[in-house]
C-alpha cells in the first residue's frame, strides 16, 4: 500500500486534533509517510502543531515526517492528499453572520439563510485562492474539502474548476446522524447502508437498511418517534444545542413521515421558531468560541507543557473518521460507499444536470460514481428547487458582483422571503464584510 503525504489546509482549525486522532486510529487504512500542516495563521497554527509533533511521535512513530508552515510551496509541492478545513473571517465573522439577520428576526446560522449566505460569499474567494495554489504545486492531489458552507463553495468550485476530477466536497452531518440510528437500531454504523438525497444541510434518508440488506427504516421512524432522538458521536453528544436540534428532527419526522430529515432542514421548515429561542448575545459561535475551541487549546497547552499526551483528553470522531475513510477508498479504489456532494448529471432525474446534490456515491480512484436515485416526489422537489435557486444566486452574485442577485437569492430563501428584509439584512452585511466580499453594484 503506498503511504500518503497528506497536507492539512486550515490546520489551525479546532476539528484538527480531532482528524490527527482519526488518522492514528485509521492509520492501517489510510497509510500515511507524512503530515504537513498549512494554515494563514501562524500563531493558531502553531498551537495545534506543537501538540500534533508529541501525538505522533508517541503514537505514530512509523510516520517519517511531522512538518508546519505558511509557505504554500513547501506545504502542496508532491502532496497526495489535501485535506481542507479552512474558515475565512474566523469565529468572530460567523457570530456577525448569527446575530445580524436575528436582528432583523430572521434565522442566523453558519450555513443557512443570510449567515450562510455572507459566509459562502467569504469563503469563495479563499476557497479559489487555495485550490490554484494546491494546484500550482500538486496537480494530481486528491482536495478532500469540509469548509462551509459546503453547498455555496462546492457550486462556485465547480464552477471556476469545472474539469477538475480530483476535488470532493463532503459534509459530516449524515453519517452523524447515522450513529444515532445505529445505536437506537443496536448496530454498527458501518455496516447501515443508507439512501439519502438532497443537497448539503437540506436532504432526506428514504431508506436504511443494513449491509445483508435488509430494511430497517420503519421500525427505525417508529422507535425515533416513540423514544425520541439524540446525538450520539462523541463530539456532540452532551451538546445542549444539538441535543435541541437533533430533538427537532423527530418533530420534523412527525410532521413529514415519509423521509427521515438531515437537522438542517428545521431552519427551513420552522424558521419562526428557531428565531425565537436564540439568544443574540450567546449564539453558536460564542458557545463555540468558549466551549469547544477553548477545550481544544486548553488541551493542547497542557500537551506541550506536559511534553506528553499521554493523559489528553482526546478522542476519535466521526468528523476525522469520516474523512480519512473516504481519502482511503478513494486513494485505494475501495468502491465504498458514502454520502458526499456531487454534481447531479441525471442521478436525481427531475432536478437540473448542474445541480451539487449530496448523494451515496462509490468512492473510487477515478472519483465519486454516484448511484442513481431517480425521480422525487414532488414537495422535496419544490424545497430543493427553490433552495438550489438560492445557492446559485449566490454564486452568481459573487462572480458577477451583483446586489441584486443577493436580494433575489434571499427572496427566495424559505428562511427571509420578504425582499424588505433581504435588503436590509444585506446592507448590514455587506458594512462587516468589506474585507472579504466582492464589491457588490
Ligand atoms: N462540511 C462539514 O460538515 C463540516 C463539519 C465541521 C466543520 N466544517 C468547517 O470546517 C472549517 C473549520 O471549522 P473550525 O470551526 O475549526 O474553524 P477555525 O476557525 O477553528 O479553523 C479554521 C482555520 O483555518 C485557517 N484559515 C482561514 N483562512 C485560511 C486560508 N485562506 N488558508 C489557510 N488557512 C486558513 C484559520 O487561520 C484557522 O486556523 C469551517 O469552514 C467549518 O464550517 C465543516
Ligand atoms: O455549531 P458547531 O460548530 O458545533 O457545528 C457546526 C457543524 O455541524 C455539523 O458538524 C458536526 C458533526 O455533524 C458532528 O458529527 C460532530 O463531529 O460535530 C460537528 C460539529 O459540532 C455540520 O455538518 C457542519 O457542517 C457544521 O460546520
Ligand atoms: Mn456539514
Amino acid at each position: 500500500m503506498k503511504k500518503q503525504r497528506l497536507v492539512i489546509a486550515g490546520s489551525g482549525s479546532t476539528y484538527t486534533m480531532g482528524m490527527m486522532m482519526s488518522l492514528i486510529e485509521e492509520k492501517d487504512r489510510f497509510p500515511l509517510k507524512e503530515i504537513v500542516f498549512y494554515d494563514t495563521d501562524a500563531e493558531r497554527q502553531e498551537r495545534n502543531a506543537k501538540a500534533t509533533e508529541i501525538l505522533m511521535q508517541e503514537r505514530y512513530p512509523e510516520l517519517e515526517s511531522f512538518s508546519y508552515t505558511t509557505d504554500k510551496e513547501e506545504a502542496f509541492k508532491e502532496a497526495d492528499f489535501v485535506f481542507v478545513q479552512i474558515r475565512t473571517g474566523g469565529l468572530s465573522m460567523r457570530e456577525k453572520d448569527e446575530q445580524i439577520p436575528l436582528k432583523h428576526g430572521v434565522v442566523g446560522q453558519e450555513t443557512c439563510g443570510p449567515g450562510g449566505m455572507a459566509y459562502g460569499l467569504r469563503s469563495i474567494k479563499d476557497m479559489i485562492q487555495l485550490v490554484n495554489d494546491i494546484r500550482t504545486y500538486a496537480p494530481n492531489a486528491w482536495i478532500l474539502n469540509y469548509t462551509n458552507p459546503a453547498a455555496i463553495v462546492a457550486v462556485a468550485l465547480k464552477k471556476e474548476f469545472p474539469h477538475d476530477s480530483r476535488l470532493l466536497n463532503i459534509c459530516d452531518m449524515p453519517i452523524a446522524i447515522m450513529i444515532s440510528y445505529a445505536k437506537i437500531l443496536e448496530l454498527d454504523v458501518w455496516n447501515l447502508v443508507p439512501e439519502y438525497f438532497g443537497l448539503n444541510h437540506f436532504g432526506w434518508f428514504t431508506k436504511i437498511y443494513d449491509k445483508q440488506g435488509n430494511d430497517h427504516t420503519e421500525r427505525l421512524k417508529s422507535l425515533i418517534i416513540e423514544k425520541g432522538f439524540t446525538p450520539e458521536d462523541k463530539e456532540i453528544a452532551n451538546d445542549v444545542s444539538w441535543q435541541q436540534t437533533f430533538a427537532q428532527a423527530r418533530q420534523m419526522l412527525m410532521d413529514f413521515p415519509e423521509f427521515l430529515p438531515n437537522t438542517y432542514l428545521q431552519y427551513y421548515l420552522y424558521p419562526e421558531q428557531m428565531t425565537a429561542k436564540e439568544d443574540p448575545n450567546r449564539t453558536r459561535a460564542r458557545q463555540v468560541i468558549e466551549g469547544r475551541q477553548k477545550r481544544v487549546h486548553n488541551i493542547c497547552d497542557q500537551i506541550i507543557e506536559q511534553g506528553t499526551a499521554e493523559a489528553a483528553d482526546l478522542h476519535v470522531d466521526i468528523h476525522g473518521v469520516f474523512m480519512v475513510k473516504a481519502a482511503a477508498s478513494l486513494a485505494y479504489n475501495l468502491n465504498d460507499r458514502f454520502i458526499v456532494i456531487t454534481e447531479n448529471n441525471g442521478i436525481i432525474s427531475n432536478l437540473p444536470d448542474d445541480a451539487m446534490v449530496e448523494v451515496p456515491s462509490s468512492l473510487t480512484a477515478n472519483g465519486p460514481k454516484p448511484f442513481a436515485i431517480g425521480e422525487i416526489p414532488t414537495f422535496y422537489k419544490g424545497l430543493i428547487e427553490g433552495q438550489y435557486a438560492y445557492e446559485k444566486l449566490v454564486t452568481e452574485a459573487y462572480f458577477e458582483g451583483s446586489y441584486q442577485k443577493l436580494i433575489q437569492a434571499l427572496t427566495l430563501n424559505r428562511t427571509v422571503i420578504s425582499p424588505d428584509k433581504a435588503k436590509a439584512i444585506v446592507d448590514d452585511l455587506i458594512e462587516v464584510n468589506r474585507p472579504y466580499w466582492p464589491n457588490l453594484t
